[in-house]
């Protein structure tokens, strides 16, 4: 059993259904990557794996326990923690204050496990969070995360907004907070840096999953390369 199952999940808005039945597997230690354009479904999905939008049928089964609609509070609790789309970080608080916050009951004794990871942040301890680069802040989102301790990471769109160079650095990131054991499914326009990170990947369209297989078979092949890389196999 994969310690992140989902199954024939379907999400609605109103009276418009936006999942039409997505399957999902992440394995320990695992890379998932979600690819598609804008609007076919990517932050809908992650918000239902975490308790924020209802799930109308189907089924999310974290370590062997269904989570599914279960509050975000206690979906945290077993071990699934995102860093949104968009960031949302506290941006009138300090660094410190978001890390904190994030921890929860563990609070600051989390700090010295999530620092090391994210050098430029231990410098900027004093700093409002608002005050801090866009990839800065992308750290600050992914760090106030993993201040939870979690064993399963969602990332929405990390690499939105960011030059290339910090593109490469928070892929780079991805990779390393998996050597620590924690498993990451990542949401992405970027195929071409998801697919470079990730274990096995996804294609989303329209609220489907309609193409699904290893990372590296994704990046060659002809229609991934053609729509999401292109027109280049990625190196
Ligand atoms: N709260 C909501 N109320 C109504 N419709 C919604 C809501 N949230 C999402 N949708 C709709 O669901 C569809 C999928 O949106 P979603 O944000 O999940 O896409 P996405 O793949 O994450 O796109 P992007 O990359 O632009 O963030 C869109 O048509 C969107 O308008």
């Amino acid at each position: 059993m994969a310690l992140l199952e989902v199954r024939d999940l379907h999400v609605s808005m109103g009276v418009q259904e936006i999942l039409h039945g997505i399957d999902i597997d992440l394995g320990e230690g695992e890379i998932v990557a979600m690819l598609g354009a804008n609007g076919v479904g990517k932050t809908t999905l992650m918000r239902a794996l975490s308790g924020i939008y209802r799930v109308r049928s189907g089924t999310i089964t974290l370590a062997g326990e269904d989570i599914t609609n279960a509050p975000s509070h206690t979906i945290v609790a077993r071990g699934l923690c995102q860093a949104p789309e968009g960031r949302q970080i506290f941006a009138t608080m300090s660094v410190r204050e978001n890390l904190v916050l994030g921890g929860g009951p563990q609070g600051l004794a989390r700090l010295d496990e999530v620092l090391p990871l994210f050098p430029i942040l231990g410098e900027r301890m004093g700093q409002a969070a608002g005050s801090l680069s866009g990839g800065e802040q992308q750290m600050l989102c992914i760090a106030r995360a993993l201040m939870r301790s979690p064993r399963v990471l969602l990332l929405d769109e990390p690499s939105l907004g960011l030059a290339p160079k910090l593109v490469k650095l928070i892929f780079d990131l991805v990779a390393q907070i998996r050597q620590q054991g924690v498993s990451i499914l990542i949401v992405e326009q970027n195929a071409r840096g998801a697919l470079r990170v990730a274990d096995r990947a996804a294609v989303m369209e329209g609220g489907c999953v309609v193409l699904a297989g290893p990372a590296a078979e994704l990046a060659s092949d002809p229609r991934i390369v053609e729509a999401y890389l292109g027109g280049h196999v990625a190196g």
